[in-house]
């Protein structure tokens, strides 16, 4: 009890100083702002401007130089104040949520108090709150009482750990407070995993488990893998780090700099609220699709992964099912890559594809000429290169073919014709010629020249652009002459046996102008080798959650896409749900930068759901018995048989008394997209609910109804599985993630007696609805 009264009255002494601080900065940043607009009115009433000699206009340059520096000096105290006053804001309610007692060997016990940012008292010059990403606070998160060390910039601290002790603290006051042994207490972790589900991902830094934070302060390697059980907490872990990483390398890094890849765009906005909360920016966020539509999307008309996936779950009695489904496979893989590579290097020597310069219909420069320009070049040359140096024959070729253009009938046609704006453009030019012009009188011959001139060079601007964007080289055609007969084969390396029948579905595809969601990597991976990589070297974090959802292929291409990145790369084996996932995933990342580089994290400990549902889930997976489930009571899954045509009254009637119960988010969650629309339509009358489509762009509280695929990565208070008797064996990672996505309550219904997944669920681990 008297120790709660002290913290209380600590709590109470720290926050005054806050408020005390944060009036000053208010005061300050007041004064600053005024100063700033004072010296931008002021600007050039405070420099001498002369330059009349060099050595005036030198003492000018100072002057303004100084001037800059003042007011840039002055706008980065008024920004730092107002970061600093944002910190504090946030910190006056709850200032800390731990706190350790350390003894550094040979020195004096010190009280490290944990926040969410730090708070020096420059009165007692102490740290009153420690943020949590600091380096000492590490040692709250990895250890117990006893022996403890960190790793502090000068080198490791070693002492011992006297005490921990955690605090949940709202509108300054102490609502509970316990000293916990153990890592991270059990208490305060069960009480905020009992909560309710958000729309909003919250922050964990209060409770980060000690696994966890190996991933969120990893410093040293290259590519971070992390495997992780569902519920084990890698996309927490994964915001935690970004914020880890913002503080850690403050000044050399920024938001801008660090790519969150994620699963959907509802993700996006799921997830979009942690940094904030903990005083940051948002890092990018983006879905590989974005990037693939940004990079073809004019060209084609792309497949989405969304797409793909219904076409996997529902199409099995298509004819070209099979060799769809093998191609989604082989095209994943880097023996695919490996296939291209050598074409590439092939290519080097023939059998790139042009097109035809087209001028008014007609053959201006033709693909035979730039093919014999391209081949003519030296062939040591790398293809970017060659065709770089094609381009610039061609802009030169365009400029001398425009010339000849100027005298051609069509072009005094076109002038009686002209745009508005194109004539008055040509018409300034034609004046600002004449005033350097010796003749003063109006030429007509020299009018009508320019305009000449002018309409030909409007003429010629597409195809201008057009060789900028190296749009003479056919890279479709290029693509598609790999799966021609007879050319992959060349290269022996081993094809699948369905081949033939893959190239001709491929073809077939390309033709129409559209490209398979599996072709889409692969063939810019061949058009940015031919046209020379479009690297971005500015990103230097790029994090891929969901990772067994992206093909060996896929991750591959990001590696080389941003080279100069750490990658962190976080997954679930068992919730590869994508038909082109290999056996072994996401795992084959970690080839891709050698061993030296590379650090493999294992998350066996799932957070989400309670023990009961973890217990079922684990046995829907084969290996499942290595998750271990956090202690948090509650229900059993159930499980109902129903006759179809009852399915959504009874699913009403559940809905209603999980509602009654208190719980805010549940989802009801089908297969695919149209057993969706049927679930939605047919309750639509009784419920209010919310239909969710690839395309939905955010996460709210009431009820959804939901594609399997689309719950990704996301949590529900409640979940309730449509119909069970849906998903067959080779379903069983589908149907995982699907149950894993409950928080509280799992409640299963099936319209048929066979559920082949339930087959090796132990009889007692659920009840029978
Ligand atoms: N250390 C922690 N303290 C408090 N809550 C945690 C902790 N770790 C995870 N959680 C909670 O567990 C839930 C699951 O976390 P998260 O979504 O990050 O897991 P995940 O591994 O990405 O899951 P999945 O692979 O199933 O999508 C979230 O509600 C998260 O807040």
């Amino acid at each position: 009890m008297r120790d709660l009264e002290q913290e209380q009255q600590r709590v109470d002494e720290v926050v005054a100083k806050m408020k005390l601080k944060s009036a000053a900065l208010e005061q300050q940043a007041g004064a600053v702002k005024s100063e700033v607009v004072g010296i931008r009115q002021n600007f050039w009433e405070d420099v001498t401007v002369n330059f009349d000699d060099a050595v005036e206009a030198a003492e000018t340059f100072t002057s303004l130089k100084q001037q800059v520096e003042l007011l840039a000096e002055r706008e980065r105290s008024h920004h730092h104040g107002n970061e600093q006053l944002k910190i504090l804001k946030r910190l006056q309610s709850s200032p800390y949520f731990g706190r350790i007692d350390f003894i550094e060997d040979g020195e004096e016990e010190e009280r490290i108090y944990l926040g969410v940012g730090s708070f020096y008292d420059e009165e007692t010059e102490q740290f009153l709150v420690y943020d949590w990403r600091a380096p000492i606070s590490s040692l709250y998160y990895d250890y117990g009482i006893g022996p403890a060390q960190y790793e502090a910039p000068g080198g490791t601290i070693t002492g011992e750990m006297k005490r921990k002790r955690q605090f949940v603290i709202r509108n300054s006051h102490i609502e509970s407070m316990f000293d916990t042994g153990i890592t991270i207490g059990d208490e305060m972790l069960r009480e905020v995993l009992g909560k309710q589900a958000n729309t909003q991902m919250k922050s964990i830094v209060a409770t980060i488990q000690k696994e966890q934070n190996r991933i969120i302060r990893n410093d040293t390697s290259r590519l971070l893998v992390v495997q992780g059980a569902a519920g084990s907490g890698k996309t927490s872990a994964a915001l935690q780090r970004v914020a880890y990483l913002l503080y850690r390398y403050r000044g050399g890094l920024n938001a801008d700099q660090i790519v969150l890849f994620s699963p959907n765009s509802m993700f996006n906005s799921y997830v979009a609220t942690v940094l904030p909360e903990l005083g940051e920016e948002n890092m990018q966020q983006a879905t590989f699709q974005e990037y693939l539509e940004r990079q073809l999307g004019k060209h084609f008309d792309l497949e989405d992964p969304f797409t793909q996936m219904e076409y996997a779950l529902s199409s099995k009695s298509d004819p070209g099912y099979p060799v769809r489904m093998v191609s989604i496979r082989y095209k994943a893989t880097m023996r695919f890559m490996r296939l291209i590579e050598r074409y590439v290097e092939a290519v080097h020597e023939e059998g790139l594809i042009f097109r035809d310069i087209m001028f008014r219909e007609e053959v201006l420069i033709s693909a035979a000429q730039i093919h014999e320009r391209f081949y003519s070049l030296d062939a040591s040359l790398s293809i970017p290169n060659r065709m770089q140096l094609v381009a610039e024959w061609l802009k030169t070729e365009l400029r001398r073919l425009e010339r000849s253009e100027r005298k051609k009938p069509w072009v005094e046609e076109e002038m009686q014709f002209l745009d508005n704006d194109i004539y008055v453009r040509a018409y300034r030019r034609l004046q600002k010629q004449k005033e350097y012009s010796e003749h003063t009188f109006d030429d007509f011959k020299r009018e009508e020249r320019l305009l000449a001139t002018v309409v030909v060079q409007e003429k010629f601007k597409p195809l201008r652009r057009f060789v900028k964007r190296l749009q003479f080289l056919d890279a479709v055609a290029v693509y598609k002459q790999l799966f021609a007969p007879g050319a992959a084969e060349q290269f022996q390396m081993d094809l699948p046996e369905q081949w033939a029948d893959m190239c001709k579905q491929t073809v077939e595809k390309v033709d129409a102008a559209e490209l398979f969601y599996e072709d889409a990597t692969p063939y810019l991976y061949l058009k940015e080798q031919l046209e020379g990589f479009q690297r971005n070297t500015s990103v230097r974090h790029v994090f891929v959650d969901e990772a067994q959802d992206y093909s060996p292929f896929q991750l591959a291409f990001l590696k080389k896409l941003f080279p100069l990145a750490r990658m962190t790369v976080l997954g679930d084996l068992n919730q590869a749900i994508h038909a082109h996932a290999a056996d072994n995933g996401f795992m084959a990342a970690e080839e891709l930068y050698g061993p030296k580089q590379t650090e493999t994290i294992i998350l066996t400990r799932s957070y989400r759901s309670t023990r009961p549902i973890i217990e079922f889930t684990s046995q829907l997976i084969s290996g499942g018995e290595n998750i271990e489930p956090f202690n948090r009571e509650g229900e059993k899954p159930s499980v109902t048989n129903v006759l179809k045509e009852k399915l959504a009254q009874r699913i009403i009637e559940r809905v209603r008394s999980l509602q009654a119960a208190g719980h805010e988010t549940i989802a009801v969650i089908c297969k695919t997209a149209s057993e969706s629309t049927e679930a939605y339509n047919a309750m639509r009358d009784d419920l209010q609910l919310r239909l969710i489509r690839k395309e939905s762009a955010s996460f709210e509280p009431g009820v959804l109804v939901i594609p399997s695929y689309l719950a990704k990565g996301v949590e529900f208070d409640a979940v309730i599985v449509y119909d069970a008797s849906q998903y067959c064996t080779e379903d069983r990672k589908l149907f995982y993630t699907v149950c894993t996505r409950a928080m509280h309550e799992l409640y299963l219904y099936a319209s048929e007696e066979e559920k082949p997944l339930l087959a090796d669920v132990s009889r007692e681990l659920y009840v029978q609805g």
